[in-house]
């Protein structure tokens, strides 16, 4: 699949999601390049068929691409739930167990996720796999002590890489952490994985979403595809 036809599914799930969100609602906004597409849809129900919704995004970038479109964002901690966030997503399983954080937001997409009485990820086929870990997991460590983790990681055989930016800097997440990514390639035991490295000093999250999804809607070349995950 070529970057083209990738983008097409893309947007056809990014709209497809754009259809839940009702007037008078608190959406959650995720973050990535498919949930542009679908940002950029609502900007258009906004403009067009005058929708009212209220966004809580999960990176500035987000909030920027919303808010120019006049969407209304306001701070997690201004609302008192969230009806539904729209995410993407790196991988996702069978049993509906994902990897987030490709785009160095994890921290913020989890706590947003978490708040959130359902959760639609949008992705392209590409992204549905038998077993997740072929992409690098993300985990966000605070600056101070983080090659001391990084260290630790390589002990563990997790093969961890700091993520640098284009010009060699250590990327930075909306809250100034760094992001390491474990080449684990696959990951049989997630649940225990997730344990290991949430209770790492240092560790702020992990990008491992672990049956938390509702919903997560394929772009299909045949139309966007809708999987449900019946033990949510
Ligand atoms: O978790 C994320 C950002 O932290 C993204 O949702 C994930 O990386 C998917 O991005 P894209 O839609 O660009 O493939």
């Amino acid at each position: 699949m070529d970057k083209a036809q990738q983008d097409a599914l893309k947007k056809a799930a990014g709209i497809e999601a754009a259809k839940l969100i009702e007037p008078g609602m608190i959406a959650g906004l995720g973050t990535g390049s498919t949930v542009r597409f679908f940002v950029d849809e609502l900007g258009r129900r906004v403009q067009e068929e005058g929708l009212t919704f209220t966004g809580v995004t999960t990176s500035v970038r987000t909030k920027e691409q919303a808010e120019g479109y006049g969407i209304t964002i306001v701070d997690v901690d201004d609302v008192d739930h969230i009806d539904v966030t729209v995410d993407g997503a790196d991988e996702v399983d069978k049993d509906f167990n994902g990897i987030k954080g490709g785009g160095a937001a994890l921290l913020w997409e989890k706590i947003v996720a978490t708040n959130s009485s359902k959760i639609v990820w949008i992705v392209d086929e590409s992204k549905v796999v038998d077993t997740i870990g072929a992409f690098p997991l993300p985990v966000e460590v605070i600056p101070f002590g983080a090659g001391h983790v990084v260290k630790l990681f390589e002990s563990k055989g997790y093969k961890p890489v700091l993520r640098l930016d284009a010009d060699g800097q250590a990327v930075r997440t909306d809250e100034k952490n760094y992001v390491v990514d474990l080449h684990l390639e696959r990951i049989e035991h997630p649940e225990e994985l997730a344990q290991d490295l949430i209770t790492t000093v240092g560790v702020v999250e992990h990008g491992l979403f672990l049956n938390m999804v509702n919903t997560v809607i394929v772009g299909d070349p045949n139309g966007p595809r809708i999987l449900t995950n019946s033990n949510k």
